[in-house]
């Protein structure tokens, strides 16, 4: 009986989600533009679930299942510019859910980001963000503007000094210590990626540990501010699924406790953090300068409005205890693993290619190791190598592989080429990073990591006057682009050319052969581990400690 009525309710469900297939599939058409369909919606719970079984199932089968292989998270990673080259620019994805519209066209992409109000973040997708309260991310259109207007003092230039001296520091530990011994890469990067954000946020240096050396230390109970924050940013998911309470349960497992104490230890610094910060404003001295100081100056702009207004029904500025603590959480989360990824990226390709090794090495020969603590100003500027191993790598390994948008409750329209799209309400546009980097008409040799097609050589030889290329406008947006672009642009530019100034002004970095294997083996054996790739939340290599990087002096 009990079977019969969970067939039944199958079977409903079934035909159910055909019809609304169809329904999807006939609005999609007003739209003019080619139409693909998946049976199964990407956002369904239980397919959100199940997902990576089936298709580890079905890749070891080798089944090749048509347009179900866009049901396949982060597909776009897999697909680049394929399906862009052969349906056109724009093309919808119909599921029995949703329209989603993927668009590669760089005019098209860059009306979407302009138009904020029309092309609306979908916030409900970020709610998971709200560990510790509201946040950038998850803030409705109106309030958005009054997040983003705080963030903009934790990234001013004053900061990016501080950021390139972190930066140099952990970089000179992290070489130091891969002189001795074979590092683990993406380990590393995110160790050196971490300590950079805890110093900028806490306003303390914290020394590089390998993670060679910190697998020995594995503390129950983290104290100090860095370590709850490692333990917090490696179990977010975990902390945005669960709620904290549950992982503290007596019966939970040892494993949950662990966690939650780290959060309870992460939100304890931030209120001690915020509470010296308040004390240091009302005796009028500077506070730390640590992003806290920059929020709770903010938050007494809120409160003396607040009072200044009363009776009158002013929008609030500045940000609540809950949003300074959400946004310190979403900082953190949104600035560690994409550039740490990036610099493992970076540097497992630099493995790749020693030639690329010896380009970067000529511009870093002009300066001496001893110039590069207290020169941001001076010496970024001029690393124009650097910055472009930086864009090269992201161009292929975006972090972010789509920007999702969605139509609001009424149609919006954009031009694509000749052409007028209405799209329906409801409808989520995609901006499609991942294609756009590797779209033909876009990049001479999309699949070739060549870093040097982003600078224009000087033509007298002198280095100091090369210039770096500014492609077509949304043709390259690893940070998205408009009013809502990601706010850790320079942060990310400045701390990942530190790291690869001191790694490469005076060390090699090679892969280590197997028995037999010849370099062009190698480099296909490095480039293949690099291309294998699970986008959980972002692009990130599956396991790098596959290919074993020697780190060289010269
Ligand atoms: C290579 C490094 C990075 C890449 C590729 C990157 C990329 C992005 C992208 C694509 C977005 C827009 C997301 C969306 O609209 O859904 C974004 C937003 C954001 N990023 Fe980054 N990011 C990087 C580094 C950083 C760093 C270092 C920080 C801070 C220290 C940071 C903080 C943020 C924040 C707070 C937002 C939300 C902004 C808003 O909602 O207005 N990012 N980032």
């Amino acid at each position: 009986m009990v079977l019969q009525v969970l067939g039944l309710l199958a079977l409903a469900y079934l035909i159910w989600s055909l019809v609304a297939l169809e329904i999807n599939y006939y609005r999609a058409s007003a739209m003019g533009i080619p139409r693909i369909r998946v049976c199964v919606d990407g956002s369904n719970l239980l397919w959100q679930f199940s997902e990576s079984h089936v298709w580890r199932l079905l890749d070891l089968l080798g089944l090749e299942l048509g347009s179900f292989r866009y049901t396949r998270r982060g597909w776009t990673t897999l697909d680049k510019a394929e399906t862009h080259i052969r349906l056109g620019p724009a093309w919808a994805l119909v599921s029995p859910r949703r329209i989603y519209v993927y668009i590669v066209d760089s005019e098209a992409v860059n009306d979407i980001f302009q138009r904020r109000s029309d092309f609306l973040r979908p916030t409900e997708a970020y709610k998971i963000l709200e560990v510790y309260g509201p946040c950038i991310s998850t803030a409705s259109a109106e309030n958005w503007p009054r997040h983003r207007k705080v963030m903009a003092t934790p990234f001013n230039e004053n900061a990016m000094s501080f950021v390139w001296d972190e930066s140099i520091k952990q970089s000179e530990q992290m070489v130091k210590a891969w002189a001795s011994q074979i590092p683990r890469v993406a380990k590393d990067t995110r160790t050196v990626s971490l300590n950079v954000i805890a110093a900028i946020g806490f306003r303390k240096s914290y020394s590089f540990r390998s993670a060679n050396e910190a697998q020995q230390e594995d503390s129950q109970d983290p104290a100090n501010y860095r370590d709850a924050l490692q333990m917090v940013l490696d179990h977010c998911i975990m902390l945005m699924v669960i709620p904290r309470k549950w992982l503290s349960l007596p019966f939970a497992p040892s494993s949950w406790h662990k966690v939650a104490k780290a959060s309870e230890r992460f939100q304890q610094h931030m209120t001690r953090m915020l509470d010296e910060e308040v004390k240091a404003l009302n005796e009028g001295k500077a506070g730390s300068g640590s992003m806290m100081t920059s929020f709770v100056r903010a938050m007494d702009l809120n409160q003396k409005t607040g009072a200044e207004s009363k009776g009158h029904d002013t929008p609030m500025k500045g940000l609540s205890v809950d949003e300074i603590f959400g946004n310190i959480f979403v900082i953190n989360f949104a600035g560690h693993d994409t550039t740490a990824n990036t610099l493992a990226f970076a540097i497992m390709l630099l493995a790749a290619y020693p030639d690329v090794q010896s380009w970067v090495t000529e511009e870093l020969r002009q300066i001496t190791p001893e110039q590069m603590q207290g020169c941001y100003t001076e010496l970024f500027p001029k690393l124009k190598r650097c910055q472009a191993i930086l864009h090269e790598t992201l161009r292929m390994f975006a972090p972010v592989y789509v920007l999702q948008k969605k139509v609001g409750d009424q149609p919006q329209s954009i031009k694509l080429g000749e052409k007028t799209v209405i799209f329906p309400p409801k409808t989520f546009v995609f901006a499609n990073i991942a294609a756009a980097h590797a779209y033909p008409k876009y990049w001479d040799e999309p699949d070739k990591w060549n870093p040097s097609r982003w600078v224009k050589p000087s033509g007298n030889g002198d280095l100091s006057d090369e210039s770096l290329i500014a492609p077509a406008r949304c043709t390259y947006f690893p940070w998205a682009e408009g009013p809502q672009n990601c706010p850790g642009i320079k942060f990310s530019q400045v701390e990942f050319v530190a790291v690869m100034a001191r790694l490469l002004r005076d060390h090699r970095i090679s892969a280590v052969p197997n028995p037999g294997e010849t370099a062009q083996q190698l480099r296909t054996r490095v480039l293949a581990v690099t291309h294998d790739v699970n986008m959980q939340m972002l692009v990130r290599m599956k396991d790098a400690d596959r290919v074993r990087v020697a780190c060289r002096r010269i």
